[in-house]
């Protein structure tokens, strides 16, 4: 578990004075995967960075399972660090070494003895599947071959929770998906708890149960993913949002539109159900599917449709508020032009 109180961090550089982290205070509950997203400089390397003190806050407390870091120096925050494990975008492996003696290195620096070496080391890299590369240099290696040794690496001292620092950004979509895979198996089968950050609102889709938004050093919008995707507060979280789930109508599409125009969002089992079908029916009303989609986060389906409806005015606001009335939202994007048609 991580708990972040009011963490402020100043950097002071002779010609000025940047926050780059500004009055944080946030909770990843233990064995959760939680996703800080933002643009860049919004302050998130800053404040993973905070979280095992590679950077020592300027104001606030970081406390990780228990123990406050921020009270800590020395040896005692040397070997509280041992418990936190970090993977970076640019993986940071030591060129002149073979994988096996990368990992090798990181187990000895947490004190395992020569004799259980050999089996520790094959041991990590069955567990991120690299174990045919283990005499092979970083520079015979893929982008994801070369992640799947910093997690290895990551993973010697057994952590309890992993920080990743932007850990797919260097790579192509269908590598960045097995690493996911991978980071969400670990946290599922060790009860890992998985911060990360990320410029990808995909990534948070894809593995987090919970998100934090940030811009300018603040968090602006956090929860779980699934209600963010569903009804995103933040103008920052709408937008990061729409590059993954963006349902914009061309205008001309629009311009041949008359009828009322309305986006529909359903949330969890209701997902499936007839109810537009059975509404449309019952109120006499024509539907035009426009756009939409259901997506599957957590793999709970999120139904979200543009349609246009057309019929009596009152018909339509009736129907509006039938859908509404079962727990859908509906929010009417244009007013039909025409009463009725
Ligand atoms: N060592 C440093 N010295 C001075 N300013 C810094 C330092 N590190 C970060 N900053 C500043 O703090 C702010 C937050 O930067 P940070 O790197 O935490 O943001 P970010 O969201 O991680 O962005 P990026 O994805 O580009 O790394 C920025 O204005 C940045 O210029």
């Amino acid at each position: 578990m991580i708990q972040v109180e009011g963490l402020t961090k100043v950097y002071k550089t002779k010609k000025k004075t940047i926050t780059g982290v500004n009055d944080v205070s946030l909770k990843v509950n233990q064995g959760e995967i939680f996703g800080v997203v933002g643009y860049s400089g919004a302050g998130k390397s800053s404040l993973i960075r905070c979280v095992n003190l590679l950077e020592r806050p300027t104001s606030g407390t970081v406390t990780v399972d228990g123990t406050e870091m921020t009270s800590l120096s020395g040896e005692a925050l040397r070997e509280q660090r041992l418990k936190i494990g970090m993977i970076f975008q640019h993986f940071y492996l030591i060129n002149q070494k073979t994988v096996f003696e990368n990992i090798a290195f990181a187990l000895r620096a947490a004190g395992v003895e020569s004799k259980d070496m050999k089996a520790r080391v094959e041991e990590l890299l069955q567990r991120v599947e690299l174990l045919d590369k283990r005499d092979s240099y970083p520079s015979q290696l893929s982008g994801g071959q070369k992640q799947r040794v910093g997690i290895a690496r990551a993973l010697a001292n057994n952590p309890t929770v992993l920080l990743c620092d932007e850990a797919t950004s260097a790579l192509d979509p269908t590598t960045t998906k097995s690493i996911l895979a991978l980071l969400k198996n670990l946290n599922k089968e060790l009860g890992l708890t998985i911060m990360l950050i990320t410029h990808e609102m995909n990534v948070v889709k894809d593995i987090c149960h919970r998100m934090a938004i940030m811009q300018d050093g603040k968090v602006v919008e956090e929860g779980s993913v699934y209600d963010l995707f569903a009804e995103p507060q933040n103008v920052l979280t709408q937008e990061f949002i729409s590059n993954v789930v963006s349902f914009e109508l061309p205008e001309a599409t629009l311009a041949q539109c008359s009828g009322t125009i309305v986006k529909v969002v359903f949330k969890g089992d209701i997902a499936g159900e007839g109810i537009i079908a059975d509404t449309l029916q019952k109120y006499n009303v024509k539907g035009n599917f426009l756009h939409g989609a259901i997506e599957y986060i957590e793999s709970k389906p999120l139904g979200i449709f543009i349609m246009e409806l057309s019929g009596e005015i009152g018909d339509i606001h009736e129907a509006i508020q039938y859908i509404q009335a079962r727990k859908a939202k509906v929010e009417v994007i244009r007013d039909g032009l025409a009463a009725s048609h």
